[in-house]
């Protein structure tokens, strides 16, 4: 069974696929680190995530920067959203996701464009969302966590910045696939949200 997971940042989606895949046996896959990636491969080569051939070329990444921490940080979240406006990223990162979705026994993956674009024929697929005010409390907890000075009112205004981008881009927008079911999290704890997924995707199993 293919899980489509897609939502805004900081909506809780990471922590509920990863539970999704371990309940159900599944491997899971982070989309947005590919796209973290090719934003900070065009850092390290000194390119413009703007340019459509910059970030074209960052595509090449080598593996081995998947398991770099500075990945994780919300500046490389910033120019992922960047590199991911243009078409032919997008068209980069396809195969490897849709092989990943597409393996024997299903598999969990957690973006912006899986229930629409890589994996349409998902059976189950959530499309998960927070209030800002939710989403900048969770990422400013996570930052005093590791010890970083930061401003909420900074947190709010950058997320909503990312939002705003992601939505309204021409290829793949981040919108919710006409049968996505809907879990705002807003007002769920990590355990109240997670068990509300297994209850989503069970039912959806069910049906299918
Ligand atoms: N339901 C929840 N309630 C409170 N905090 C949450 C909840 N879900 C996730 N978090 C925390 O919020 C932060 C962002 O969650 P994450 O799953 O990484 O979001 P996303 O993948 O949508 O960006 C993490 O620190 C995570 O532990
Ligand atoms: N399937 C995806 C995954 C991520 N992206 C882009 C858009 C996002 O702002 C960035 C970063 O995504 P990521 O899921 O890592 O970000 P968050 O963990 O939600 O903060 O990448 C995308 O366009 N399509």
């Amino acid at each position: 069974m293919i899980i489509a997971v897609d939502g805004p940042t900081a909506s809780g989606k990471g922590t509920i696929a990863k539970a999704l895949a371990a309940h159900f046996g599944l491997p899971h896959l982070d989309t947005g680190l590919l796209y973290r990636a090719v934003g900070r491969q065009v850092a390290l080569n000194g390119g413009n995530p703007d340019d459509p051939a910059d970030a074209l070329v960052a595509c090449a990444f080598p593996d081995s920067l998947l398991d770099d921490p500075e990945l994780r940080s919300e500046a490389s979240g910033g120019l992922a959203s960047r590199v991911s406006l243009h078409p032919g990223v997008r068209q980069a990162l396809y195969e490897r996701q849709r092989a990943f979705a597409t393996q024997p026994g299903g598999a969990v993956l957690d973006g912006r464009d899986i229930g629409t674009v890589i994996a349409p024929e998902a059976p189950a697929k959530l499309f998960v969302v927070a209030s800002v005010s939710a989403r900048a409390e969770r990422r400013f907890k996570e930052m005093q966590a590791q010890g970083r000075a930061v401003a909420l009112a900074d947190i709010a205004a950058d997320l909503e910045a990312r939002d705003a981008r992601d939505r309204s881009r021409a290829e793949a927008p981040l919108v919710a696939a006409a049968d996505a079911v809907l879990l705002d999290t807003s007002d769920l704890n990590r355990d109240e949200a997670i068990a509300a997924a297994i209850a989503i995707v069970t039912k959806a199993a069910g049906s299918c």
